[in-house]
């Protein structure tokens, strides 16, 4: 069944699409597990850039500093809850038999395996581009994917001069509130099959394992109190990811300084993270741009209401402002441009990887995607 625009959100998507009929700046989100939409539109087409990370504001970075790290600045800000519906969250479909792309591929993932094997680098992320027609509206594309992935950061971003970009990521890069950090290392993939369990195989263990590690090492001087999840198994559409969730407490260090040593982790990049970037800016076969960068709010003022412990007072309630950026890795996403959909999808490569694999594994992502183009 064709999907059909939430009426819930009416306001929000309206003042969207009048946005993009005069060439403004917008972003519409949700943040994991909420039915929560927000929206922020800039009235200006002004690009402003993030240097400082003392901006407040939407941030939308590449994974590269050749593209500037974009700032929406708010002048409007809307809120609107929706009502999830249920649905069939199986994601069966048909990826289209193409090929296309596969020997390059391959080629590129035999390259990295050969540096694993030959140099220092312990593993290295590398990836591709799809392009398929797509003439579909983009607002009923954010709208399915509010209801298809419940536990993603989903978004539209628009800038007239830098482009459209959709997404369904899984992964959270920082979150910061006050001193307060988390982060998570998310690696390993497997698809998702009904009923059955996940069962993780040492290749991906050590890839995971090794996400943990850089993390750890990267903020090593910079945090206090580092506490660690177990590692656990969680579900992204069609696929399982291996995560450990890290939280911790930021000695005096600013965000810009945190952001420097993690980005981009070993889930995007790899092990050493200069080499490996090098080589990714090198050896792949076209430019990333804002994939594997990352997105989310920059500075946010929140409100938090405390209450006291204390018995007997009248007014035992108080009010504190905490300053709060949330930052997710742009993952699972797609470029919608001249009439096409570049959808961009990646792993992570070891010395254990099987070409082929490798090459299926992007298959698999790039469904998250394709179901949505599809079934809209
Ligand atoms: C690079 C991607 O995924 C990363 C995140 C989770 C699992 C990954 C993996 O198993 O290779 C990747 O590190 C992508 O989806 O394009």
């Amino acid at each position: 069944m064709p999907y059909q625009e939430n009426n819930m959100l009416a306001q929000i998507l309206d003042k969207a699409k009048q946005q993009l009929e005069v060439n403004l700046p917008f972003v519409l989100y949700r943040k994991p597990n909420s039915t929560m939409v927000h929206a922020g539109y800039q009235s200006t087409s002004t690009v402003f850039n993030v240097n400082s990370f003392d901006e407040k504001g939407f941030v939308f970075a590449p994974f590269n500093s050749d593209s500037p790290i974009v700032l929406l600045k708010f002048d409007e800000f809307l809120e609107e809850t929706y009502e999830s519906v249920a649905v069939d969250s199986e994601l069966e479909i048909d990826y289209p038999s193409s090929t296309e792309g596969k020997e390059m591929h391959i080629e590129l993932v035999k390259k990295a395996i050969s540096k694993i094997e030959n140099t220092n680098f312990k593993k290295v992320v590398v990836s591709r581009k799809i392009e398929l027609n797509c003439t579909k509206n983009p607002f009923l594309l954010f709208s399915s994917l509010l209801q298809k992935y419940a536990s993603a950061f989903c978004y539209l971003w628009y800038h007239p001069k830098v482009g459209m970009w959709l997404g369904a990521t899984p992964e959270i890069l920082l979150k910061l509130e006050n001193k307060r950090l988390t982060t998570m290392s998310l690696a390993g993939t497997k698809s998702y099959e009904k009923d059955k369990e996940v069962i993780w195989g040492t290749k991906e263990l050590v890839e995971q394992n090794l996400v943990t590690e850089y993390i750890t090492n990267a903020l090593e001087n910079k945090v206090d109190k580092l506490l660690y999840s177990k590692v656990e198994s969680i579900r992204a559409g069609n696929l399982w990811h291996l995560r450990t969730k890290l939280t911790a407490d930021i000695k005096d260090e600013s965000l810009k300084s945190i952001l420097q040593v993690l980005h981009p982790t070993p889930a995007v990049c790899g092990m050493p993270k200069e080499e490996t970037k090098s080589f990714i800016l090198e050896e792949e076969n076209y430019k990333r741009a804002y994939y594997t960068g990352y997105l989310g709010e920059l500075n946010f003022k929140q409100e938090n209401l405390r209450t006291t412990r204390r018995k007997n007072t009248e007014n035992n309630a108080y009010k504190s402002l905490k300053t709060v950026s949330e930052l997710y890795v742009n993952l699972r996403c797609m470029q919608l441009k001249d009439a096409k959909a570049i959808i961009y999808v990646g792993g992570g490569i070891t010395k254990d990887s099987d070409p082929e694999k490798e090459w299926k594994e992007t298959v698999n992502k790039s469904k998250t995607m394709l179901f949505i183009l599809n079934t809209v």
